[in-house]
């Protein structure tokens, strides 16, 4: 899959909030463009005694309001455009939470399934081997995304210490908790978009006992499965890369879990417990009402938005939803909590991470929790308002709301500053 026009997708979404805001044309312009994009070829032994290589990149998209942040995905189908767009929206994330961030993102080519752990070591060694001089606390923060979890970061955070002759926990977040990884982490990118639902859910018209489908079930899905559930919530659907399931009266999830720990589908537990097979295609229009996409970008696009059901869809995926689907769901009266609000719970941690590393004194998971809860309803708010003030979508908002603080950004670093140049 390419991903050649993604970055001019998204940047529709900048123009349609700048419509809103009195902007100087300059800010449009600078926030159009990456800053820094690099590239490079990672060797690496495989266990065979052979050599192969794999494309990588870091993009330091935007660098006006901090050290840009964001995380490295391992995906096969990853490019330099989808590193690009994914370090954009990065941007107006920090910029949302109000976190002193910029953007950024990384990649490498490649499907981690098929390499052996030791493989997979050298392959995350060499990432942060060919990218050091980009990387730092105080430079560029990293973190984990696709396919990419916690003990990659903390053989990254390794590595990163040995070239710099000193540990510096603090440049790269989602660390195992031995290495200075915050409690909190693992699930924050569900509970941000966990704690939003609940305190719009008035707003929403969300009752008790919402019937929700996820799709994509790794870090993020999985997480949002379990909250919801303890809130009395069903999850009636759920998807990964190889296959879906579906119980209307409710999956069980203790099921699906295993299958997940033990390396297999969700599809695997058809047949138990009521769960059905499904296609993974068909998720997106399963009868719920939150739909929670958690798995790649464009997933709901032209061609099925109108069969979704649901009356909300959190987005936890980066991008799931493209700007024509967006227009389908609009008129169909679906609410969509956008991305770079939805899952902004997993930077907001990582935020709170680099702080505790930075003063070397660590909160308990009750302050992380209640910190968390405090922002996400603090800006899911303030966007929420802006939404109905100016009548646009919830999404307009958001990037209304960020760029307000971009260009006020922007315009303090002074006209003849090369950060605004
Ligand atoms: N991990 C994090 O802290 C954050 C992740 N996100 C975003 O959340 C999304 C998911 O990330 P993670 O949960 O971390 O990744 P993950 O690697 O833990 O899980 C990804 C899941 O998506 C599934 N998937 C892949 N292709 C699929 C397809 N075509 N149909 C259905 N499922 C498919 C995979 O099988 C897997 O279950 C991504 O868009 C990521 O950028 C956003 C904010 C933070
Ligand atoms: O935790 C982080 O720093 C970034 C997470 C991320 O990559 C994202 O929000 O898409």
């Amino acid at each position: 899959m390419s991903h050649d026009n993604l970055l001019d997708q998204a940047l529709v979404r900048l123009d349609e909030a700048a419509a809103h805001l009195s902007i100087d044309p300059d800010v449009i312009e600078k926030l159009k463009y990456a800053r820094e994009t690099a590239k490079a070829r990672l060797m690496i032994r495989m266990d065979d005694g052979s050599r192969k290589s794999f494309i990588a990149w870091r993009c330091r998209y935007d660098d006006t309001r901090g050290p840009t942040k964001g995380g490295i995905r391992f995906h096969p189908d990853s490019d330099v455009f989808e590193v690009e767009t994914l370090a954009f929206w990065m941007t107006f994330k920090c910029a949302v939470m109000n976190l002193p961030y910029g953007g950024g993102k990384g990649a490498v080519r490649v499907d981690p399934r098929k390499l052996s752990k030791a493989e997979l070591e050298r392959l995350s060694r060499a990432y942060m081997q060919a990218f050091a001089r980009v990387i730092g606390p105080n430079r560029d923060i990293p973190a984990p995304d696709v396919y990419t979890n916690a003990m990659i970061m903390g053989w990254m955070a390794d590595e990163y210490a040995q070239i710099v002759g000193q540990t510096e926990p603090a440049v790269i977040t989602g660390k195992p908790i031995a290495l200075g990884g915050s409690l909190g982490r693992d699930d924050a990118t569900a509970r941000g978009g966990y704690y939003l639902v609940r305190h719009l859910a008035t707003d929403l018209g969300l009752g008790q006992g919402a019937r929700v489908a996820v799709q994509g079930f790794g870090n993020a899905g999985q997480h949002i499965a379990s909250l919801f559930a303890a809130d009395g919530h069903k999850i009636v659907a759920v998807s990964d890369s190889s296959g879906a399931v579906k119980c209307d009266s409710g999956l069980n999830l203790q099921k699906l879990f295993a299958a997940k720990a033990s390396g297999q589908s969700v599809s695997s537990t058809a047949g138990e417990d009521g769960h059905e097979l499904m296609s993974a295609d068909d998720l997106v229009g399963v009868d719920c009402d939150i739909l929670a996409p958690s798995a790649l970008e464009n997933m709901i696009h032209e061609g099925n938005a109108a069969q979704v059901k649901a009356k909300i869809v959190l987005e936890l995926a980066n991008g799931p939803v493209t700007s024509e689907a967006d227009a389908i769901l609009e008129k169909n009266g679906i609410v969509v909590l956008p991305d770079i609000l939805a899952n902004a719970g997993g930077v907001t941690v990582s935020y709170f991470e680099w702080v505790q590393n930075r003063q070397g004194f660590y909160w308990t998971i009750e302050e992380i929790h209640d910190r968390l809860k405090t922002i996400m309803e603090r800006e899911g708010r303030a966007i929420w308002d802006i939404s109905r003030e100016k009548n646009i979508s919830m999404r307009t908002a958001a990037y209304v709301h960020a760029l307000g603080r971009l260009a006020e950004a922007i315009e303090a670093h002074g006209t003849q500053s090369f950060f605004t140049s």
